[in-house]
Parts: C-alpha cells; sequence; structure tokens
C-alpha cells in the first residue's frame, strides 16, 4: 500500500489530504501537525476549520485509511509520498522583512525530514513558496540524507477556502513540476498517478520545478489584480454615475475577459493574495527587475485605498465623526463561508472606525469574539502603508460588542457597514432593521449584497461600493 504523509494539518493539508483519502482508498494517508489541539480537533466532531461538504469528507475515511497524528517523525519516516504544506507566511523581521516568505517552518520540516527518513521519498511542495525553494530543500535533503534518494516536486494547491471541497473534487488543473531526469520524471509520474483516481488527465499539468512554483505566486497575482482592477473602476463609478455590476458584466461578456472575479469590494482579504504579492515583489527585486516589482505592489496598494476609502466614506457621510456613533459590523471573515479572518478588509475598516471612536457591534456567523479581539489588537507587519494598520488598544477594545445575530448588532446603530457577503444578509428584514435603528439611518455596503434601492424606499441613505451616489453622499464627499 502506498502511504502518504502530510505535514502540516491546516486550510490546505487537511481538506486535500482528506479528499485525496476519499479518492484512493488503496492509499494510506496520514495528516501530521506539531499543534496538538489541533490534531485532536481533526480527530474530534468539531473540526479546526468550518468548510462546506468537509465534515462528510472526513468522517467517510477517518480512522479508514486517513489519519491525523502529532508522530510527525513516526509517519514521515514509513511514507513514501512526504507533501509539506506548512504556513509560509511573511517575513516580519530580517533581511526582507515584510516582503520575503519566511521559511521557517518549510526549512525545519526538511531538516526533520532527512533525519528520519531511512527509505527513498518523493518530497512534494504543497505549501506556497518562492521560485527555487525546490532548489535549497534540495540541498537540505541530500546534505543530510546518508545517502537516500528524495526527489522534490512542487504541486501548488490552487482551492479556495470556502469552496475547498468542490474545488478538490473538481480542480481546473492540477499542476506537477519536477525534475527533468529520469528520477525527476518517474517522482512525476507517481504522484500523477495518485491525481489521475479522480482528476481528468488532460487536467493534470506537468512542467519544470521554477515554472511550477511561479505558475502558483501568478496565479494568486492575476487574480488579485483582477479584484484591483475592478475597485479602481468602483471609484471611478462612483466619480461619474457609473455603476460598477453594470460594467463588470458589460466587461466580463467579452470571452478573452471572462466573468468571474469582476466583483468590486471593500478590497480583498485572505491569507494568501498579500502575501504571495509581496513574495512576488521581493522576488522580482533581488531579480534586478524594480519596474515589475512596482507593477504588482499597486495591486496592494490599491487594495489599502479601497479600504481606506470604504473606512472616509463613512466617517464624512455621518458629519464627519463617528464618535460614540454605535456602528453595527455585518461579516467580520474574509469572504463567506469560512470562518478565516487572516488579513480580511474587516480588521483594517473595524481599526479605522475605532481610531475615530466608534462604537462597534460586531456579527459573523462563523467568527468567534476571541478571534475578532486577537485580530484588532493584533500588531499588522505594516509595510508602507500604515494608514489603518495600528492595532486596537485595550482601551479602544472597550468601544466593541458582541451580537448574536445581525438585528442586535444594528439595534440603536447610526449606521451598519456589511464586510462579508454571507447569504443569510440578503434576506434580513430591513424593515425592522430600519425602524430600529437612529436616524438618518446609514448602509455602508462594502459586498454589495444588499439591494440599494430597495432599501432607500425603506428611508435608508446607502452608501453601495461602486453604485451611483445618494445626494447626501455627493453632498459630504470622502477625501482620502
Ligand atoms: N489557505 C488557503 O486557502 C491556501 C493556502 N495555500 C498555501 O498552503 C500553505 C499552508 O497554508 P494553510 O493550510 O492555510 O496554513 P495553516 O496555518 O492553516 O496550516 C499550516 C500548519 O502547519 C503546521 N506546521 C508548521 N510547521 C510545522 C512543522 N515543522 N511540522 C509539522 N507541522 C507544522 C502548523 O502548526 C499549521 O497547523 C501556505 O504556504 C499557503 O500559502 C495554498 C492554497 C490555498
Ligand atoms: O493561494 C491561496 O490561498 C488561494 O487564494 C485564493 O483563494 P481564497 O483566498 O481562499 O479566496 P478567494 O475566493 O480568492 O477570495 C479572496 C478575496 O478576494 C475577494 N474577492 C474575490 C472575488 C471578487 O470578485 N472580488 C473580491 O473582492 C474575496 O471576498 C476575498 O476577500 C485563490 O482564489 C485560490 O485559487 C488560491 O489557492
Amino acid at each position: 500500500m502506498v502511504k502518504i504523509c502530510c505535514i502540516g494539518a491546516g486550510y490546505v493539508g487537511g481538506p486535500t489530504m482528506a479528499v485525496i483519502a476519499l479518492k484512493c482508498p488503496s492509499i494510506e494517508v496520514a495528516v501530521v501537525d506539531i499543534s496538538q489541539p489541533r490534531i485532536s480537533a481533526w480527530n474530534s466532531d468539531h473540526l479546526p476549520i468550518y468548510e462546506p461538504g468537509l465534515d462528510d469528507v472526513v468522517k467517510q475515511c477517518r480512522g479508514k485509511n486517513l489519519f491525523f497524528s502529532n508522530d510527525v517523525e513516526k509517519h514521515v519516516a514509513e511514507a513514501d509520498i512526504v507533501f509539506v504544506s506548512v504556513n509560509t507566511p511573511t517575513k516580519s523581521q530580517g533581511l526582507g522583512a515584510g516582503k520575503a516568505a519566511d521559511l521557517t517552518y518549510w526549512e525545519s520540516a526538511a531538516r526533520m525530514i532527512a533525519d528520519v527518513s531511512k527509505s527513498a521519498k518523493i518530497v512534494v511542495e504543497k505549501s506556497t513558496v518562492p521560485v527555487k525553494t525546490a532548489e535549497a530543500i534540495e540541498k537540505i535533503l541530500t546534505h543530510n540524507s546518508k545517502g537516500i534518494n528524495f526527489q522534490i516536486l512542487s504541486n501548488p494547491e490552487f482551492l479556495a477556502e470556502g469552496t475547498a471541497i468542490q474545488d478538490l473534487f473538481n480542480p481546473d488543473r492540477v499542476l506537477i513540476g519536477g525534475r527533468e531526469t529520469p528520477e525527476g520524471l518517474k517522482a512525476v509520474q507517481t504522484l500523477k498517478e495518485v491525481y489521475a483516481h479522480w482528476v481528468p488527465e488532460e487536467r493534470i499539468i506537468c512542467s519544470n520545478l521554477w515554472s511550477a512554483e511561479l505558475s502558483k505566486l501568478a496565479a494568486n497575482a492575476f487574480l488579485a489584480q483582477r479584484i484591483s482592477s475592478v475597485n479602481a473602476m468602483s471609484a471611478l463609478c462612483e466619480a461619474t454615475g457609473a455603476d460598477v455590476s453594470q460594467v463588470s458584466h458589460a466587461v466580463g461578456k467579452d470571452t478573452r475577459i471572462g466573468p468571474k472575479f469582476l466583483n468590486a469590494s471593500v478590497g480583498f482579504g485572505g491569507s494568501c493574495f498579500q502575501k504571495d504579492i509581496l513574495n512576488l515583489v521581493y522576488i522580482c527585486e533581488c531579480n534586478g527587475l524594480p519596474e515589475v516589482a512596482n507593477y504588482w505592489k499597486h495591486v496592494i496598494k490599491i487594495n489599502d485605498y479601497q479600504k481606506a476609502r470604504f473606512v472616509n466614506r463613512i466617517v464624512s457621510s455621518m458629519f464627519n465623526t463617528v464618535s460614540g456613533k454605535k456602528i453595527g459590523i455585518l461579516g467580520f471573515a474574509f469572504k463567506k463561508d469560512t470562518g478565516d479572518t487572516r488579513e480580511t478588509p474587516a480588521i483594517d475598516v473595524c481599526r479605522g472606525l475605532l481610531v475615530d471612536k466608534a462604537q462597534l457591534s460586531i456579527y459573523d456567523p462563523q467568527v468567534s469574539q476571541d478571534q475578532i479581539q486577537k485580530d484588532l489588537t493584533m500588531v499588522k507587519f505594516d509595510w508602507e502603508h500604515p494608514v489603518l494598520l495600528k492595532p486596537a488598544s485595550p482601551t479602544a477594545l472597550k468601544q466593541v460588542s458582541f451580537a448574536w445575530d445581525a438585528y442586535e448588532a444594528s439595534k440603536d446603530a447610526h449606521g451598519i457597514c456589511f464586510l462579508t457577503e454571507w447569504d443569510e444578509f440578503k434576506t434580513l428584514d430591513f424593515q425592522k432593521i430600519y425602524d430600529n435603528m437612529q436616524k438618518p439611518a446609514f448602509v455602508f455596503d462594502g459586498r454589495n449584497v444588499v439591494n440599494p434601492d430597495k432599501l432607500r424606499q425603506i428611508g435608508f441613505i446607502v452608501y453601495s461600493i461602486g453604485k451611483p451616489l445618494d445626494q447626501w453622499l455627493k453632498d459630504m464627499p470622502a477625501v482620502l
């Protein structure tokens, strides 16, 4: 029986391995992690991450051919294929701080693989890493390996949170990069056979190692660039009376452009877009390509501009002060159908409002109070855009309360902000919300989840990203 071990039981390692186990009953899959609470949660009824469909997949295979364990070394030693899916955050100190990927976790995983291995292994980069990481990993493995043969493959993951299971069941493509030597090609073939259990052959793309590593960074940069492009347009729409949804629709009808990923928003979040673009910027700078680096940097700059612009709209439309005013924050996760808050635009928007002394009442169906408190007080790495990034002080946290639902969050509020596009927000009873709010009652929609015309009929003053502005907002321009 082929044995797979995956180091890192996170958002990628957990779901990816669960799907491999489900689709390949003849393969034994062990997911290992240094974090005890994470592994205990994977072995319980309350999985450590919320992802639609994941419970079902895990329940079908756990204890049969899928195991979660803290015994990292044992499972690595026994495996034929070792996936490494550890976190690769942005470096916060030292050379390249604020841009370069921090490969500490990766390096320690590689050293451990070299130490405990007694048989040949295929080592698969599942984490997103800088181009040429495989070369560094190879050096670590071969210098410590006592003659054991290791083949390194790059097999980046393209799943998105909230749709991870769907994405894994039916991927647009699986990408495998390897050395173009007989041993390298054999290793690529072995991994290809794993995916071939359920992925059509034409969707399994093989390339050299560096192309695979760079394709992952490029894909995320292209996706984020689309959002920054549409968000840049949203500002122009507000200035001209165009409607960004209509513009996106018209632009997306061009088959060369396509309709997906053209939703204007308060800004993109998530653990990867910003981190991976910063990493790309750093690689460009290191390779003497400052113009290319600057090009990609602007994708993040527009994203910061969009978040700052949203906060300014709120403050300026409420007579230039939100001090002491209750504002309901509806949604905190970085997108719907996940409890993940990493780099969520809600952090920056809430911090911006707290600086202006607003009283926030926050509701999110999947994010805990503890998590929100941690996020608001955490020191975020400030890479050139100090606008809203100051962590909230313990005193500022006194301005924050938590609500059980959207109605409680909006009760007696002066304004409500939609920061995540949860489906439940589309069917709220807005008349009831309006009746219970202070007047004038404001809605700031950072996700275009509400129908502005219907809300205006009720009496709300509505700001929706990229949509024609109410006269009220035109009279109170937000200056950045
Ligand atoms: N979150 C996402 O949707 C996607 C993430 N990625 C990439 O996948 C990688 C992992 O991301 P996530 O799963 O979100 O991270 P995560 O933070 O959820 O999980 C990483 C896990 O690795 C564990 N770990 C770290 N060092 C270890 C070691 N030496 N031995 C054993 N366990 C160790 C940590 O305890 C943690 O549980 C990152 O490089 C990320 O860029 C790629 C595609 C999608
Ligand atoms: O490397 C990664 O981590 C992953 O990053 C993204 O996935 P994810 O961050 O989970 O979620 P997305 O659906 O891409 O959304 C990212 C952010 O962009 C925002 N977004 C997305 C689409 C859009 O049209 N507008 C928009 O503002 C979302 O609300 C969210 O805040 C990519 O979509 C995945 O392919 C990739 O594997």
